[in-house]
């Protein structure tokens, strides 16, 4: 199985969430920043997870990365997977793909980056295996709501039994 996830994370609680889905998912996982994502997916790929921040109820944008930074974020990336999606090309027939997000669960706020990128990838040609899934977060910079890192690895596990 091979697998790739792609992560855009500010300040780390969605990054934290890519590794622990790269846990569940097993050998063969491999969790790429975005910074450093291929723009042409590596051959024989069985699965893309692209997994991204809420922000402004969508994938991020240039406009909310640089809010972000100006409420003190240190390390935004240049490029989002909103910016990332739109550079890929129509995928192998057969390729799965999974999204998932953060989201501020206190201030509970609307919306799911996943939701939308799943929609993307859809119509690029992708397949889904899954559910856009969301995972909380305690207002912008996080923590991580308790229990999201382990709930996480078994939406991995979860992924991985579906391919198999
Ligand atoms: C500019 C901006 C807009 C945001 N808008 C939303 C939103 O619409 N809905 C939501 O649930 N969370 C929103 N958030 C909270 C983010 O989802 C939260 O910062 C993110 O999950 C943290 O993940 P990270 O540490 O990987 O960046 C927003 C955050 C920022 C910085």
């Amino acid at each position: 199985m091979k697998a790739l996830i792609v992560v855009e994370s500010i300040w780390g609680n969605t990054e934290a969430i890519a590794v622990a889905i790269g846990a569940g998912l097993g050998a063969g996982a491999e969790v790429v920043r975005i910074d450093a994502a291929p723009d042409v997916l590596p051959a024989g790929l069985d699965l893309l997870v692209v997994g991204g921040p809420t922000h402004a109820f969508s994938m991020s944008r240039v406009d909310t990365r640089k809010a972000a930074k100006d409420q003190g974020a240190t390390r935004v990336p240049r490029l989002g997977i909103r910016e990332w999606i739109g550079k890929l090309g129509t995928p192998p027939r057969g390729t799965r793909v999974a999204t998932f997000d953060t989201r501020s669960v206190a201030p509970r706020l609307p919306g799911s980056a996943a939701k939308k990128a799943m929609k993307r990838l859809v119509k690029l040609g992708y397949e889904p295996l899954a559910a856009a899934e969301s995972f909380g977060v305690y207002g912008y910079s996080g923590p991580l709501e308790e229990g999201e890192v382990a709930r996480a690895e078994q939406w991995g596990r979860t992924l991985a039994g579906r391919l198999a």
